[in-house]
């Protein structure tokens, strides 16, 4: 990837007032390449354009980082351990691997049902040598582990996002879900349990377009 995409990286970042590392820029950097490489075999993602993957995927997933750290900074995690999240349909690693690339204090759990996508994740822990990241090959549905935080992005409607990964999301747990404009329709159509409990806008740096992340919990 070129000089010119990894100062738009940086110059997202700061823009996010994220603090990266120029290791943790490295390793984003990284995982473009890799995207674009094995999107080619693989078909990870219809973006091809490296730079539109670096505005549509890659600063796009950057910018839910803050508000992300900003719940999990609240959390009591074990002395030395990490907070398990799960990233539900993660295909190419969206948001999963930038999550674990940007958030070292998160272990995250990248579930698809392609084989190849999970094996993907497994690929790109490895390569960039991510002890934090792990590619799972299933449907959510038959997850029996249970999770702090759910995240997702591009996935479904908030209905099926819920419903389906409701049997992984542990005791006083959240779901985070990445979305364009404000889904006023499919939080009309959530059960009566299932409450959104915020909303946040977000601005993507160097793109114009809506996005928000919806937060929910279970009354
Ligand atoms: C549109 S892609 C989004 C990929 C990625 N999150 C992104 O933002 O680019 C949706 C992904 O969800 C996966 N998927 C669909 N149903 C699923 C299920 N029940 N459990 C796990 N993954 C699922 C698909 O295989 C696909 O990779």
């Amino acid at each position: 990837m070129s000089q010119v995409l990894r100062t738009q990286l940086e110059q997202g970042a700061q823009a996010l007032k994220l603090e990266l590392t120029s290791a943790q820029i490295d390793l984003l950097m990284s995982f473009m390449d890799l995207l674009q490489k094995w999107n080619k075999v693989y078909n990870l993602t219809s973006v091809r354009d490296p730079q539109e993957m670096l505005t549509h995927h890659l600063l796009d997933s950057l910018t839910a980082v803050p508000a992300l750290l900003r719940h999990v900074d609240t959390l009591p995690v074990a002395e030395g351990g990490r907070l398990p999240l799960l990233d539900v349909g993660s295909g190419g690693g969206l948001p999963g691997v930038v999550f674990a690339i940007c958030c070292p204090q998160i272990d995250v759990n990248c579930v698809d049902t392609v084989g190849k996508k999970a094996a993907f994740i497994q690929q790109v822990a490895a390569s960039l040598r991510l002890p934090n990241l792990h590619g799972i090959h299933d449907r959510v549905e038959n997850l029996k582990s249970r999770y702090p935080v759910i995240s997702c992005r591009a996935f479904a409607s908030l209905l099926d996002f819920t419903t389906w990964s409701r049997q992984a999301l542990a005791e006083g747990g959240i779901w985070f879900a990445m979305k364009g404009k404000h889904p006023d329709e499919e939080i009309a159509a959530l059960p009566a349990d299932v409450q959104v409990f915020h909303v946040e806008p977000l601005r993507v740096p160097g793109l114009d377009a809506e996005r928000c992340v919806i937060w929910l919990n279970l009354k």
